[in-house]
């Protein structure tokens, strides 16, 4: 069992020797002993030594959508049979929203929460499960990265998290020299990866590679690769395909979405599977689907490229909607009962009796795989979100600035403060108020951002078996508590001794103690409600009016104990309220001397540290327990926030 509770698949990959920059054919073509290894015995189930024969039958996609309150089903994919065996390399083709990438994501088991899907589909006549993310990379249509990395710690990172864990550091460089020089990558090896806010610094193109380069890490037997050339210029599209080519010559089975490649490019694909309206239009060679259409009476001009040709006859031509639908039908139709249907018919029966009748005692797909224990993933994850971090400079570095500078101005606005007089008190109040409330909203609007950000890439790396919500969730946060420490550090450093506060270290310390606290759990409150909901925004809308109903009930704007009996108990859950309470028993908690010199007449005067707290209806009994309910409430917001991000994780 690995630690997302799944069946553990045996994964291992293969290393070789080759000079980065080289691309050696030899390291990819099988010598006929592994390919003799590979024919299928069916007397055990190992794709990975056999290669991978995919066959899908009668399989209809659904797409669940819920509109005023009313869930329906838009059929996607209409009951479609097809299989793919190993070593090919496919090209699913057909005008945009055919439904293309939906097949895919289906025959990869990666389809969305929203999608029902109905039908079987086999890997080696066996029924697909979660064990298709150990089993086979997803390049996807766009590519997300952490952009602040660079090629060489994105690609380190992925390794540590995805191969065995015995692998050495030696090996694991090696293996990303070699993914990246067969890709061409190793010029932009130390180059940031970037984003599309940010100076560029890969191609869109150099990132397709990376991406495609990510996937090869654990060399799956099946790869799928949504539009992979999109973006790419004519020369790095051929020369990826060639290389895809190659792999599936060495026994990959490789499926790939494509639109409008070369006649150069389309001629490298051994099969061709075209998909119009969510049917299968001709799935067969690239040669016979001319002759498919030819028999038609669908003629590719001389001129045209046959990819171009196929899609335009399948395409949905504005304004001739109805007579598009009547062509698509058509051709779907005499596909159905062509031979090219009936030659696939036979492979996918075959599938089906030799998965119903060899019942697979052993299941590995990669002996002898041991994955990456999760306190390393979390270290791999921790040190990729710190970089982040560090390397983003609106994030840390600019805050940490932000802190010294508004600490400064609140020590010099209450520098000379003599906190023993009745102006002082006055003066130490509102010390204590901007010590609570800049180190409350401030960093609890702060962290909003943070989960949403990268909640596609989490989503996405998830999806692929890299990782458990729980190790994503604890690598994030361990990654922010540096800047949760400093942060309120810096603040006090800059603030404490010229503002008048009591000067003594005991104090000093526990103070800057509860200023962490304060500023701690006021994140745990922002990222839990960064979790719960769909987007920043409506974040945004729920926690404005949680913020005040707390900063009444601190204790500085009412008297705690005339509280309406409705909202009383709203303190016990107020950090406002423990971090104010806690600062004022700290600043006044055994003083006695506070004078009245000055004091107009028959105004009251506070002469002692007891008559203020009680001003506040705080006791100086309560700074444990102020302590306590603050890190009760760290963990209570840390534990919703993980509950949230779970839930949003159930629904994908
Ligand atoms: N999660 C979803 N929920 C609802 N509808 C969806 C979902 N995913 C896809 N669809 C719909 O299914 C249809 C097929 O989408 P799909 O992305 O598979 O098309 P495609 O052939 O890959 O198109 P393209 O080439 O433009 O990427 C589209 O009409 C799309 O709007």
């Amino acid at each position: 069992m690995d630690e997302t509770g799944e069946e553990t698949p045996m994964i291992a990959f293969r290393t070789n020797g080759s000079s980065p920059e080289s691309y050696n054919e030899s390291e990819i073509t099988l010598s006929l002993e592994s390919v003799k290894r590979r024919l299928r015995t069916y007397a055990r189930w190992s794709p990975v030594e056999e290669g991978v024969t995919l066959a899908w039958d009668n399989l209809s996609i659904y797409a669940t959508t819920k509109s005023k309150g009313r869930i329906s089903h838009k059929r996607i994919i209409n009951g479609v049979t097809g299989a793919v065996k190993a070593g090919s390399l496919v090209a699913i083709m057909g005008s945009s929203g055919a439904g293309k990438s939906t097949l895919m994501s289906a025959l990869a088991h990666r389809t969305l929460g929203n999608m029902l899907i109905e039908g079987t589909i086999l890997i080696n006549g066996r029924q697909i499960g979660n064990y298709m993310k150990f089993l086979s990379g997803f390049m996807h249509q766009e590519d997300i990265f952490v952009p602040y990395l660079t090629v060489r710690e994105h690609m380190n990172i992925m390794a540590n998290l995805k191969l065995d864990r015995r692998t050495s550091a030696k090996d694991k460089r090696q293996l990303i020299n070699n993914v990246l020089g067969q890709l061409g990558l190793i010029k932009c090896i130390d180059s940031r990866i970037g984003g599309i806010d940010q100076d560029k610094a890969l191609s869109g193109g150099e990132k397709k590679r990376l991406a495609f380069a990510t996937e090869l890490l654990t060399d799956p037997p099946i790869l799928f690769c949504d539009e992979p050339t999109t973006g790419l210029d004519s020369y790095s599209a051929q020369k990826l395909v060639t290389m895809m080519n190659r792999m599936a010559a060495a026994g990959k089975t490789i499926l790939c979405t494509i639109h409008q490649p070369s006649s150069d490019i389309f001629a490298m694909f051994s099969q061709l599977i075209l998909v119009a309206d969510g049917r299968i239009a001709f799935m067969g060679s690239n040669y016979s689907a001319l002759e498919f259409f030819e028999r038609m009476g669908y003629v590719c001009p001389s001129s045209y490229s046959p990819a171009d040709f196929y899609i335009k006859t399948l395409a949905m031509t504005p304004g001739y909607e109805d007579n598009s639908r009547q062509t698509i039908k058509r051709i779907c139709d005499q596909f159905a009962v062509s031979d090219y249907a009936k030659e696939v018919e036979i492979v996918v029966q075959y599938e089906l009796h030799m998965g119903k009748a060899v019942v697979p005692n052993k299941f590995e797909l990669r002996q002898d795989f041991q994955p990456i224990r999760w306190p390393v993933k979390i270290f791999w994850l921790t040190q990729r979100w710190f970089l982040e971090l560090l390397r983003n400079p609106s994030l840390e570095i600019m805050k940490l600035f932000q802190r010294l500078f508004i600490g400064l101005i609140v020590g010099f606005c209450y520098l000379g403060t003599d906190a023993l007089t009745q102006n002082g008190v006055q003066s130490i109040e509102g010390v204590i108020f901007m010590f609570v409330s800049e180190n409350t909203f401030n960093p609890m609007y702060s962290v909003l951002a943070h989960f949403p950000s990268y909640l596609p890439l989490f989503l996405r790396e998830y999806k692929s078996g890299l990782y458990h919500p729980f190790t994503y969730y604890l690598s994030r946060i361990l990654s922010l508590l540096p800047g949760f420490i400093l942060e309120p550090v810096v603040f006090v450093l800059s603030a404490y001794w010229i503002s008048g506060l009591r000067p003594t270290g005991y104090i000093f310390a526990v103070t800057s103690f509860v200023i962490i606290l304060t500023m701690n759990v006021s994140s745990a409150c922002g990222i839990m409600f960064s979790n719960a909901f769909e987007s920043v925004p409506t974040a945004l809308a729920y926690l404005v009016p949680f913020d005040y109903v707390h900063m009444i009930t601190s204790g500085v704007f009412i008297r705690l104990s005339t509280l309406p009996k409705l909202l009383s108990w709203v303190k016990y859950l107020s950090w406002l309220m423990y971090s104010t309470e806690a600062l004022n028993i700290l600043q006044w908690n055994g003083v006695t001397n506070i004078t009245c010199e000055n004091q107009p007449q028959g105004v009251p005067c506070i002469r002692n540290g007891t008559e203020i707290l009680e001003r506040y209806s705080f006791s100086e009994n309560n700074l444990p327990t102020d302590i306590f309910g603050m890190i009760i409430l760290l963990f209570g917001f840390y534990i919703l926030g993980y509950f949230f991000l779970w839930r949003k994780v159930r629904h994908y």
